[in-house]
């Protein structure tokens, strides 16, 4: 299924990529004169690139920058397969394209281990299944049809057409995952695809230096993803919380909201379905008006924070959230079939709905007082709409 977030952010980093490609098209004029320096810094960019990557245990990032650095080699006849490589121009892009689709399929794995071998062996194979291919497609013409639709198309049966079906899976996963390294695969490939077919004209260290900022921009973006985002709702964790709280101004308010009984619920569902009721509050939090940030703040325990609001100001839409979320209908799959989407089970009745209160407190920040302290009488609010009777929210 497709992501929203997937499908935005492959189209903004494709705008943004092929955007600086055009800009540099457009002004070759101004940097052609400066092409060495990008030479001399490509080569620095990509080992730090790789170094970084591994840093974070991005290896498929790592495999691209080193794949990228034997290219750059080989072009510059610095290696001894150059010439086999330019005499085999058509194995060439294909392999790349095949090993950017690999890329897309394994997982990111320590490279210095026994899967950096298995890496190796895929990559290998990946050449060798695409000089096979090459022989193979060549038979394939010889016995398509003599109609004009087949001999239109057998130019483009070798190269052409698997590159149209490695583009699709490309993209298939990079709309469908929201994850920047498969983006970053997808705009690799195209720009390969691109550059090989000279559709895009610019000098290969330019194109490597480009895609190195990618790399870097992506491993980056997906690390403080990993540190400042809770794996199981995605809103932003506690340290980003903290984060914030650097930069609030004098006037704000702080909420801490709590699931009701929810050591009971998990004792009746099982900890997989609170999990999943966990996943379905928080997006339910999302929708709160105000300007309220959500953070998680740990366990079943979450915060909101009203920037320049007074708490008279943010109680009616806590209120708005806390009877949205005791009303909603939660379809929650059974765990054992995770892998199908909620609509899918409930046509094959393998769901059941279930609801979940929360108890809110909060409190507005007093003249001179500390985040934490803010906070601390949010859960102290919290603590006397427990007592109250739950599903509330008092101040
Ligand atoms: N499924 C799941 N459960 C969690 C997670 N984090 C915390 N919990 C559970 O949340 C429950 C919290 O229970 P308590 O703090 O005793 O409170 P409660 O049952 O919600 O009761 P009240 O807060 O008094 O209404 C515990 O059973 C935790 O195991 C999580 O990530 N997933």
């Amino acid at each position: 299924m497709l992501k929203l977030k997937g499908v935005k952010s492959t189209f903004l980093s494709l705008g943004a990529v092929f955007g600086i490609f055009a800009l540099l098209i457009h002004f070759q004029s101004q940097w052609q004169d400066k092409l060495t320096i990008v030479n001399y810094l490509v080569y620095p960019l990509l080992a730090v690139t790789t170094l970084f990557a591994t840093q974070f245990n991005r290896s498929r990032v790592a495999i691209l920058c080193i794949l990228w650095l034997l290219y750059l080699l080989s072009i510059n006849n610095t290696v001894s397969w150059s010439n086999w490589l330019e005499a085999n121009s058509e194995w060439l892009i294909l392999c790349g394209a095949n090993l950017f689709l690999l890329l897309a399929i394994i997982k990111d794995r320590a490279l210095f281990s026994i899967h950096g071998i298995s890496r190796v062996i895929f990559i290998l194979a990946c050449g060798a299944a695409t000089y096979t291919w090459l022989n193979v497609s060549q038979d394939i013409e010889g016995v398509l049809p003599e109609t004009s639709f087949w001999q239109k198309i057998q130019p483009y049966i070798a190269v052409i057409v698997p590159l149209c079906v490695i583009g699709s899976v490309l993209l298939w996963r990079s709309l469908s995952r929201n994850s920047l390294t498969l983006t970053a695969l997808l705009i690799t490939f195209l720009v390969w695809s691109f550059s090989q077919l000279d559709m895009l004209t610019l000098p290969w260290s330019l194109i490597v230096l480009v895609m190195s900022s990618v790399y870097l921009f992506a491993v980056s973006t997906d690390s403080y993803y990993l540190a400042y985002r809770d794996d199981l709702t995605s809103l932003p964790t506690r340290r980003a919380l903290n984060q914030l709280a650097l930069s609030l101004g004098r006037k704000y308010t702080v909420a801490m909201l709590d699931i009701d009984h929810f050591k009971k619920f998990n004792d009746t569902y099982g900890h997989d379905i609170g999990d999943q009721v966990l996943k379905l509050v928080a997006a339910k939090m999302k929708s709160v008006r105000g300007g309220g940030k959500i953070y998680r703040y740990g366990g079943e325990e979450f915060t909101v924070v009203f920037p320049r609001k007074t708490a008279a100001q943010a109680i009616p839409e806590l209120d708005t959230l806390r009877a949205n979320i005791a009303n909603y209908d939660m379809v929650i799959r059974n765990p054992k079939r995770a892998d199908k989407s909620a609509r899918k089970a409930k046509k094959s009745n393998d769901y059941k709905t279930v609801n979940v209160t929360v108890s809110i407190g909060v409190a507005q920040r007093q003249p001179k007082q500390k985040f934490e302290h803010a906070l601390k009488n949010a859960d102290l609010a919290l603590y006397r709409a427990k007592k109250k009777g739950r599903n509330n929210v008092s101040e």
